[in-house]
Formats: C-alpha cells, structure tokens, sequence
C-alpha cells in the first residue's frame, strides 16, 4: 500500500519534471536561434554588495567622481557592469570599445538613457538632448548644424561675442586696478550666459540686466536639482516619492524658466514683421510658420529646446576657459610661449580677434589638450536599443551606457604621460602621439572625444570653441596672473556627481594688467 512519503514523493517528482519542461519549453526557441552561434560572456563587475550593487565604489572616499570611474576602470578593466542601486550601468573606458558604440554600432547607441523621475519634468516629450532618434530629434538636429549653430550663424553674432568679451576684460581691469581679487568663474559663467542669451533670444543685458541673470540664476538651479534628482535613479521605483523633495523644486525652477521664455516669446511674435531671423529664436519660429516643415514645433518644444541649449552650452564653455586657465597659470613657460605666438601674429597694440585663431596653433593646442586633460563633459550617456554584444559580451536591450571620457582621454595606451599638461603633443612637430597631430575635434579619433561623435555628436562645438580660443588668448595677451593664498592653482575636481567637471576650490586670483586693449595709446 502507497504510504502518503511515497504519495508526497510522487507529487514533488511530477512538480519537478513540470517545472523543468516549463522552462526547457520556454528556453528552447531563444536556444534553437542562437544555435551555432557562440555563446555570449556576461560582463564582468566590482565585487558588490547586496541592495546598493557598486554605489559604495561610487560614494566612499573624497576623490572625485571622474577619478573614480577612473579607478573602477583601471582595476577591473574597460568594458564593466556596475549595479548602482536599482540602475544597472556598463562602463566603457577603452577607444576599442567606444568606437565599437559610437560607431561600429551607432544605430543602436543613439539613444540617450532618460535619468530621474520625467512626472516632474514639464518638458517632458519635448526635450532634445534626451530625445530618442526619429523624425523629431533628426529636424532639430539639422536645424541646429545647418542654421542654428552654423559658421554662419556664427560669424552673424561675432559682434556679441566680441562685446562681452570686452565687458570681462573691463571688469577684470577694474579689478586690477583697485588691487582686488576675484574668482574667474563668476564672471566667465556670465560671460558665456550672456552670448548664448543674446544669440539666442536677443536678451539685451544693458537695457533689461534680469532676464539673463535670471536665466543664469535658474540654470545653475537646474544643474545642481537635475543632477540630484538623476542620482535619485539609485532608488528605483522609490524615487518617485519624491522623498527628498528635488522633484518639486525641478518642477519649480522649470515653471519659473517657462514663463520667462513665454515672455520673450511674446516679445518675438510682437515685433514679428521686423524681424527676420535676428535671432535664433526668431529662426526656430519661422519654423512654425513653415507649410513645408517636417515637423510643427508647439511652444513647449521651443522653450525645452532653448532649455538645452542653456544647459548644454553655458557651464561646459565657461568651465574649458577656467580649467585652461588653471593649467596655464601652473605651466609659466607654457603661458610665456603663448603670449609670444599671440604676440608676434597679432602685433603690440590690438586685442586677438577670433579671425586669428586659425594662425595661432600653440593656442589652439592648449585648448585641445585642456579639453582632452579636464572634459567638461566627463561622460557621454547612450541607451541600446535592442539586444547586442560587445567583444562576445552579452548586453541587453536598455542598457544604459556610461562612456567615461576622463579615462579614455587618459588612457597611457593611447597617450605619453597622460597625467601631464603637454600641450605640444598637439602640434606634430614631436615624437609624443604624433599620430594625433591632425586630430580634428569632430570626434572620428576615438581616443579624443570632448565633444562625442557620430550623430549625437555635440552641435555646440564650434561655438565652443570660437568663444575658448578668443578668451582664453584675450586673459594671456591682458593679464599677469597671480594666484591668492599660493603660487599654484588647485587643479583637483570637485568631488560628489556633478554633469560637468568643476574644479574643487573657487578660482581666487589677482589679474596684473600688461596690456589694457581699452586705453587711447
Ligand atoms: C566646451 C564646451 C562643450 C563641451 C565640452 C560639450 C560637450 C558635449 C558632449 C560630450 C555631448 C554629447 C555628445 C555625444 O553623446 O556624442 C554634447 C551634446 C550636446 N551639446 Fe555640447 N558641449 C559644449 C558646448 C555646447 C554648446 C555651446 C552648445 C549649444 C549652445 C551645446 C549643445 C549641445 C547639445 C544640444 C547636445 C545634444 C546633442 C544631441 O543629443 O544630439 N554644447 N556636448
């Protein structure tokens, strides 16, 4: 007679056997299509712990955050998965390997991951850096390389460039003169605020000084609620609690960003007739008015747009100028040879003009190896759109990637001393990387990419540079540098999550006046 251990036996075998057909059933079909087919590595990882995943890697330790993917990347390799949270990341720290994303497979990499909760991002569906690739994204981003930020777009606003550039130097003459200190970013961060305001909307900072400080103001708001807000990602489907309360004040800070885009839109459509593309404002609304356009911008659209364009370009421009200055300040031979090259190509009684630039190649090297040294943008961020591999590594659909700039321009395979500020590796006429002496910013050396590549390369980058190369000539051919409490700049990063890579000490110095461009001589 079955006794009832036989009888549970019996069921647990039948469970048993149900639940291994189940899942031979279920797995058979992804088998069968990759029969023959190797058989594709999970990534390799840190050891983690449980819950938090690596954040602990992330978060301990007051190096900065770029040095610490650098670490990671040095330890355990350049192509990682990193759990931070509830965010499941892919490091990628190598050339090989990005160019394998940016381009090899860049149509399945032109995607953007979207970080933080998007129920407290108005903009929400309208933005265009986060916008996934299709009709929207591509009309924008033709807009933006053959109109918006073309070189002759450019060369339309070299005026206001030259004007606020101006306007620094003045102030840093005063400064001079009254043999007081100041920090450079403030006024740098201005400065750049004040050119892509003026270019863009036609803000008039001597008629109406608040809307561009008030634009400065919120945008600044926007980086440090934004970046806290993304990092909040950690939290998974918590984050949309909202514990901490960043949510509320993004929302905030947006609505107060809305409203005053409103009003200058307003303005626009006012004195619409007159007009005629005086700004780019004027050129994304003419746009609308458009029968043939692709696409209808509504007003949302616009406002997230130039949101962007603030958020991308004003804090990356003005930090370059400051990370340049800091190495030039530290390297006085560096510093002495470039005021000779401006001095002997410009002459003794004129300022540099951004027309000189393309006969200053030691300038133009000390901006590329700054950039290369201290990105701005310390990571790009792509998203897979479907299943793939990567160097027989498995990835799936979503991923979120994390190309780490910082490590990659750093890498002692691709550079000599990659530590050092050698601006003359760019100048081909040494034995350090002399195959990167023709390196072109446009992001097709994968060993060199401050500004991306492929389709979402950065559109900003001429303008970028246009406004680096002027000021960055402007402050050695002007100033004596003097630093305050020391002889050196502090050239170590900010430590914490942050976008874009600022210094960790406030930039306190004293300009000497050489040559005050202003004076009747
Ligand atoms: C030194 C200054 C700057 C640096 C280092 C920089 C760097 C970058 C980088 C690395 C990207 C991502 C590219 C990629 O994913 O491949 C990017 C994207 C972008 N940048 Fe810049 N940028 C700078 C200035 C500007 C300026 C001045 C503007 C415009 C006023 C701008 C507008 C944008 C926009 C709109 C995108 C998104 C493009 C897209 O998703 O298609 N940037 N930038």
């Amino acid at each position: 007679m079955a006794t009832t251990k036989d009888g549970l036996l019996y069921y647990g075998s039948l469970l048993l056997v149900s639940f291994i057909c189940i899942y031979l059933l279920r797995s058979l079909p992804k088998k069968l299509s990759s029969y023959g087919r190797p058989t594709a590595r999970h990534l390799p990882s840190p050891p983690g712990l449980p819950i938090i995943g690596h954040l602990h890697h992330l978060l301990l330790g007051s190096s900065s955050f770029p040095k610490k993917l650098h670490s990671l990347a040095t330890h355990y390799g350049p192509l990682l998965q990193l759990q931070m949270g509830a965010a499941t990341c892919v490091l990628v720290s190598n050339a090989n390997f990005a160019k394998e994303i940016l381009k090899t497979q860049e149509l399945n990499f032109v995607y953007r991951p979207e970080f933080g909760s998007p129920e407290y991002n108005i903009y929400h569906g309208s933005d265009f850096i986060l916008a996934p690739y299709g009709t929207y994204w591509r009309f924008l981003k033709k807009l933006c390389m053959t109109r918006l930020l073309s070189n002759s777009t450019l060369n339309q606003f070299v005026h206001i460039r030259e004007q606020e550039r101006a306007k620094l130097l003045e102030y840093l003459i005063k400064v001079s003169k009254e043999r007081e200190f100041c920090d450079l970013g403030a006024p740098l961060m201005s400065m750049m605020n004040n050119v892509i305001c003026r270019m863009a909307m036609s803000t008039r900072p001597w008629e109406n000084a608040d809307e561009a400080e008030k634009i400065k103001k919120l945008i600044e708001e926007l980086a440090v609620v934004g970046g806290k807000l993304s990092a909040g990602d950690i939290l998974g489907h918590l984050g949309k609690f909202d514990l901490l309360g960043y949510g509320k004040k993004l929302k905030n800070a947006l609505e107060k960003f809305d409203r005053l885009v409103e009003d200058i839109m307003k303005k626009h459509e006012e004195n619409g007739s007159d007009r005629k593309g005086s700004d780019l404002m004027d050129i994304v609304m003419e746009t609308c008015n458009d029968p043939s356009a692709e696409v209808k911008l509504s007003r949302k659209d616009i406002k997230a747009f130039f949101l962007d364009m603030f958020m991308a370009g004003t804090e990356t421009s003005s930090i370059a100028v400051k990370w340049a200055m800091g190495e030039l300040i530290n390297h006085p031979l560096v510093f002495k040879k470039l005021r000779q090259e401006i001095s002997s190509v410009v002459g003794p009684g004129r300022l540099i003009e951004e027309s000189d630039v393309q006969n200053l190649p030691y300038l133009q090297a000390i901006v590329k190896e700054t950039l290369r040294l201290h990105p701005p943008s310390v990571t790009l961020l792509r998203q897979s759109n479907e299943d793939c591999q990567i160097d027989g590594f498995y990835l799936k659909s979503k991923s979120r990637i994390i190309l780490n700039l910082y490590s990659i321009m750093r890498d002692p395979n691709s550079w000599n001393n990659p530590d050092e500020f050698i601006p003359d590796r760019f100048m081909g006429n040494t034995n350090l990387n002399s195959n990167k002496e023709l390196m072109e910013m446009k992001g097709q050396n994968f060993d060199y990419l401050p500004f991306g590549s492929g389709r979402r390369v950065c559109p900003g980058a001429s303008l970028a540079l246009a406004n680096a190369h002027a000021t960055v000539g402007a402050l050695v051919q002007c100033f004596d540098w003097k630093v305050k409490g020391g002889e050196m700049v502090d050239m170590r990063e900010a430590s914490g999550f942050a976008a874009t890579l600022a210094m960790a000490s406030p930039f306190v110095c004293y300009p000497v006046t050489q040559f005050n461009p202003f004076e009747e001589s």
